[in-house]
């Protein structure tokens, strides 16, 4: 006989904190709101395809049409494409991640262009959503903020879906999230057993109160989602979490060498993590340089990335230092 493998607790947690988006419909959310603010930011490298898209979508749904949504911001995170002048367009704020808190060294990532969002944003509440989803419906955006706005003791929400594998000309039903199952996943399961039932930790999309977002440490890279996830539970614990299950989710898909990077950002972030919280004792700190092999003209060449954590103190600090406290 085989044992549950999810601690009763987290079995328990799963039965009471998890809905799906249909709960949530945004008059609903209206009747909840009050004073609270609402923003959205949507991290964005290079999403000319969709950004257009997407920005128009909530801006129509959830600020003209019902307006649940007080501000709506694209984080243009070093486009070389037509994204900022898309996104504006489709009536989205747009900021340069360079151009947040230009006396701090600018670092690179999706982390460093999230953890900049809290600082141009006013919002009580922020949704973060990804700009590459491919048949974005609002939902995804009130399905989140469902909990956050009908129950004060909830923190943090994760979206989960379906999640379809875009291949060169076909789409799989299933497959998608590669990263999440071969990496993120085990490791959580491992190490961090608490976080066992989050369907999807690696989401792009999830929504959190301001005062928990700013408490915690900004992972620059691919690792932000992780390192989120390990670094709420342990500020604010389980029950604050919640989980909303937001149907199918079809994004741009990388490629596995792309994705071998990023779950080299992950395991840093795991590693930190683990040292971090005392899980694990550092005799000597592993290497953050991965070698991968491509083959160009024939030959088969070495291409070597760095994969360290970067990371950003919690905002508040921030913001304490710039107010002399
Ligand atoms: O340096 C970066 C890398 C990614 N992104 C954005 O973060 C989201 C998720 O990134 P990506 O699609 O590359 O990751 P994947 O979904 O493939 O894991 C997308 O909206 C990207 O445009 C970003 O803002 N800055
Ligand atoms: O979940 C995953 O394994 C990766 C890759 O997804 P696919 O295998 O391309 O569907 O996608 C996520 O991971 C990133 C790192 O946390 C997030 O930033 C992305 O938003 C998310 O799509």
């Amino acid at each position: 006989m085989c044992l549950p493998v999810l601690l009763p607790e987290v079995r328990e947690w799963l039965s009471r904190r998890s809905s799906s988006a249909a709960r949530w419909p945004a008059e609903l959310l209206m009747r909840h709101k009050g004073g609270t603010r609402v923003s959205v930011v949507l991290p964005a490298r290079n999403e000319e395809a969709t950004i257009g898209e997407i920005v128009g979508r909530i801006h129509r749904d959830l600020v003209v049409d019902v307006p649940l949504i007080d501000e709506l911001v694209v984080l243009d995170s070093r486009s070389s494409d037509r994204t900022a002048e898309l996104a504006v367009a489709a009536g989205a704020v747009t900021i340069a991640q360079d151009s947040v808190l230009p006396g701090l060294t600018p670092l690179w990532g999706k982390g460093e262009a999230l953890w900049k969002s809290l600082a141009v944003t006013t919002g009580d509440v922020i949704v973060f959503v990804d700009s590459d989803i491919r048949g974005f419906t609002t939902d995804f955006i009130t399905g989140l903020l469902g909990p956050l706005l009908t129950d004060p003791t909830v923190m943090y929400v994760k979206g989960h879906y379906d999640r379809p594998l875009h291949d060169r000309d076909s789409v799989e039903p299933a497959g998608g999230g590669r990263v999440t199952e071969l990496v993120a996943r085990p490791l959580l399961n491992m190490f961090w057993p608490q976080l066992a039932g989050i369907v999807q930790p690696l989401a792009g999309e999830y929504a959190g109160r301001r005062e928990v977002l700013e408490a915690v440490p900004f992972v620059c890279g691919y690792g932000v989602e992780f390192g989120l996830l390990v670094d709420l539970v342990d500020l604010v614990g389980l029950e604050a979490f919640a989980q909303v299950d937001l149907g199918e989710r079809v994004h741009a898909n990388q490629s596995t060498q792309a994705l071998g990077r990023m779950a080299g950002q992950i395991i840093s972030t795991a590693w930190t993590r683990l040292h971090r919280q005392g899980l694990v004792i550092l005799s000597d700190p592993p290497t953050t340089l991965l070698t991968q092999f491509v083959r160009m003209g024939g030959e088969l060449v070495t291409d070597d990335h760095d994969v360290r954590v970067l990371e950003r103190p919690p905002m508040a600090h921030i913001r304490a230092l710039r107010e002399g406290r």
